[in-house]
């Protein structure tokens, strides 16, 4: 029996973006998700929440086809996600940016080469240095820098910028792909109180301007609270919490991390 607690939100009238339905996946004996049902609409800014193994990056990793489930359905824009192959899957995949834990950044290629990089799903051929990319990709990349404010580090090495200057580079090579879905996976989780805050900031701004769909894993409740407009929790593998933000408070959810049940609906 599941605990699902879910109720209606402010986007009833958007399209579906992801439409999961009960997903489960198994590692050995460990039911990482167990039955996941989620529907996230266009523009829903969704926080996903939940100890640590409750199988939020499991449940992710199955948007963009990182994971195949053992059973249960996926669909991603309508496209049923397990099903997807060759020029469908690449295809879905161009319209869903990832924003990393730990930046995943090229160290000793420029801040602009990688956000260029995120617009190499529609630039043909390898490219051997900036000078090789065309010139509206390069100013395009400049414009995604200086949305995260970091138009004027372009030219220096990624390695070089601080945690969370280099998340924002993450943020404009996400934003590089014209995304429109994204998927970030503990995005702050490595930063500073001060500086995670204003990576959410950055993040959020942009992806609520653009008006896109976002499901973002997070352990702080905090910021869950201040950018997100939607929490949904998980517990061993299974949604325990589906509500709009603006309904909950910090106490509620910081119960999703307590080792007593999981909270009701209530
Ligand atoms: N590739 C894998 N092989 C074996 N077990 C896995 C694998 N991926 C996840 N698991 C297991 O599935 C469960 C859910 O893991 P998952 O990483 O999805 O949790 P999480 O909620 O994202 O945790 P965290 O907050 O620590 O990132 C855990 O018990 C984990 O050990």
């Amino acid at each position: 029996m599941t605990t699902q607690a879910t109720e209606p939100h402010t986007q009833v009238e958007a399209p579906a973006v992801v439409e999961v339905s009960a997903l489960v996946k198994t590692y050995g004996g460990i039911r990482a998700c167990d039955g996941i049902d989620l529907t996230v609409r266009k523009g829903e800014l969704v926080g996903l929440l939940g100890r640590s193994g409750s199988g939020k990056s499991t449940l992710l990793r199955h948007l963009n086809a990182l994971n195949r489930p053992d059973s249960g359905q996926i669909k991603v824009f309508g496209v049923e996600v397990a099903a997807a192959r060759g020029a469908e899957l690449r295809a879905l995949r161009r319209r869903v940016g990832v924003v990393f834990q730990q930046f995943n950044l090229i160290g000793r290629l420029s801040v602009l080469e990688n956000v260029l990089v995120g617009g190499l799903g529609r630039v043909k051929g390898p490219r051997y240095g900036i000078i090789t990319w065309p010139r509206a990709e390069r100013q395009a990349a400049l414009v995604c820098l200086d949305r995260v404010g970091l138009a004027d580090r372009a030219y220096e090495r990624a390695q070089n910028l601080s945690g969370g200057q280099q998340q924002r580079v993450g943020i404009a090579r996400m934003l590089m792909q014209q995304p429109e879905l994204v998927l970030a996976d503990e995005p702050v989780s490595s930063l500073d109180p001060e500086t995670a805050a204003n990576v959410m900031d950055v993040l959020f701004r942009i992806c609520l301007e653009d008006q896109l769909t976002v499901i973002c894993t997070l352990h702080q409740v905090d910021l869950a609270l201040g950018w997100t407009n939607r929490v949904v929790a998980l517990r061993d593998g299974l949604v325990v919490l589906d509500r709009l933000t603006a309904k909950l408070d910090a106490e509620r959810l910081t119960r999703i991390y307590a080792t007593e049940p999981a909270p009701s609906s209530a």
